[in-house]
């Protein structure tokens, strides 16, 4: 049959029966642009304005920068004294090759099997919904909790968080909000099991700068940017086969554990017949929390005095903070998580998040934060052709959210609190 292209209602998998409203308000919210370079951030506003209406709870918006505003939906707690939970998702979504994509990347078109295709489906517009929802049915049902949750809702994490959570991260704003524990996005798992992680790798973005003497393009000149530029190449890239090896040669190593080095931008040159004065080239690290940041960069520094003569280098993203989240049962947090995902009967994975969420601004601020997004049974396809999520496993992840939210939001005052 064919899919289901215009509208909420219907769809293969779940023919005849109508749509959850869930699911409708998660296929809507995939409609709505938020998509980098020019973010439609107004669409999510009314959007967000919207639910808070509907949840019958408070909005806040908090404008950072000028057009970047997070918005801040809370349930007051009980006892509003204790520490609060704090539910982040980002807004914006990343661009697509619409040509490699089996639909519109934002048509949110569900197919006959209830896969619901879209960017952002996985990264994390599902996420976002799954919040609300939860949210939705906690109230509806009359729940109350001793412990404030706050939603926010965060632009720019895609583009590195500036104008986003690394600004309200030092907010007055966010200071009020006086959070306990987050939860953050995390990445869907192939297999029946969870992925939850504690730490992230932190992103060093960095472009070496290679002078050197200009000529002739018919001429051996000596000291040219090139081979300099050859030398520092060689470094990142024989260092990037030596990580990928420990990688491969491991048994309980996962991404998150090695460094990545890519070689994503070089630069340099004017003419076919000028030898440059200068070439430079520019890598993605991301490291993780283990390593010794210092002694990391003394190695590239190293490695740049090695390749020649005046070599420089910058970063234009460089995270120091290497903070992780206790995963110990003894940790109240994690206690009343993992706890309630056991109860569940759900297997979970612990890790180092790969790449960069805004999580690590929250753990750089001392607070615990859990980077998890319930999707097993899931391909991962955050960035990539033809994300989609299944409804079924979409649905399945609110009521996940549901059961976390009655244990975090009840954890019992710890020392200090009140
Ligand atoms: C390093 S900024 C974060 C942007 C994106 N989430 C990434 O990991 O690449
Ligand atoms: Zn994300
Ligand atoms: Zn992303």
């Amino acid at each position: 049959m064919l899919p289901d292209q215009d509208g909420p209602s219907g769809g293969g998998g779940t023919q005849g029966v109508k749509e959850d409203p869930a699911v409708s308000l998660f296929r809507e919210y995939l409609q709505l642009k938020t998509v980098h370079p020019e973010p439609d951030y107004d669409a999510a506003l009314k959007f967000l304005t919207r639910i808070s209406e509907e949840l019958g709870l408070p909005m806040k918006k908090i404008e950072v920068c000028p057009g970047r505003v997070v918005t801040i939906i809370t349930w007051t707690g009980t006892n509003p004294a204790v520490k609060s939970v704090l539910l982040n998702s980002h807004t914006d979504v990343v661009p697509v090759y619409q040509e490699h994509w089996k639909y519109d990347a934002f048509a949110a078109v569900k197919d006959a099997e209830g896969n619901i295709y879209g960017r952002g489906s996985q990264d994390m517009k599902s996420v976002t919904i799954q919040y609300i929802e939860a949210i939705r049915r906690l109230k509806a049902a009359g729940k109350r909790f001793p412990r404030t949750i706050h939603l926010s809702f965060v632009p720019d994490e895609e583009v590195g968080g500036h104008k986003g959570m690394e600004t309200f991260i030092n907010h007055p704003e966010f200071q009020k909000l006086n959070v306990g524990f987050a939860l953050d996005e995390g990445l869907a798992n192939p297999t029946e099991a969870f992925t939850v992680f504690y730490g992230e790798r932190n992103p060093w973005w960095i472009t070496i700068r290679c002078p050197g003497s200009p000529g002739h393009g018919s001429r051996f000149v000596e000291n040219t940017a090139a081979e300099k530029l050859r030398r520092i190449i060689n470094s990142f890239l024989d260092f990037r086969a030596s990580e990928k090896q420990r990688l491969d040669t491991s048994e309980c190593f996962t991404l998150g554990d090695v460094t990545t080095v890519n070689m994503t931008m070089v630069n340099g040159g004017v003419a076919y017949n000028v030898i440059p004065a200068e070439m430079d080239v520019s890598f993605d690290m991301r490291i993780p929390p283990t390593v010794n940041l210092q002694e990391f960069e003394e190695q590239i520094k190293a490695w740049c005095a090695e390749a020649g003569e005046g070599i420089t280098y910058k970063f234009a993203q460089k995270f120091m903070h290497q903070n992780t989240t206790s995963t110990e049962d003894s940790d109240p947090w994690w206690n009343a998580f993992s706890s309630t995902c056991k109860a569940m009967n759900m297997t979970l994975q612990k890790e180092i998040f790969p790449a960069a969420t805004d999580s690590r601004f929250i753990r750089a601020a001392g607070l615990p934060a859990i980077g998890f997004s319930p999707m097993n049974c899931t391909p991962i396809l955050l960035h990539d052709h033809n994300e989609f999520l299944n409804e079924g496993v979409f649905l399945r992840g609110i009521t996940v959210y549901e059961r976390l939210l009655l244990t975090l939001a009840s954890v019992a005052p710890q020392k200090g609190e009140e």
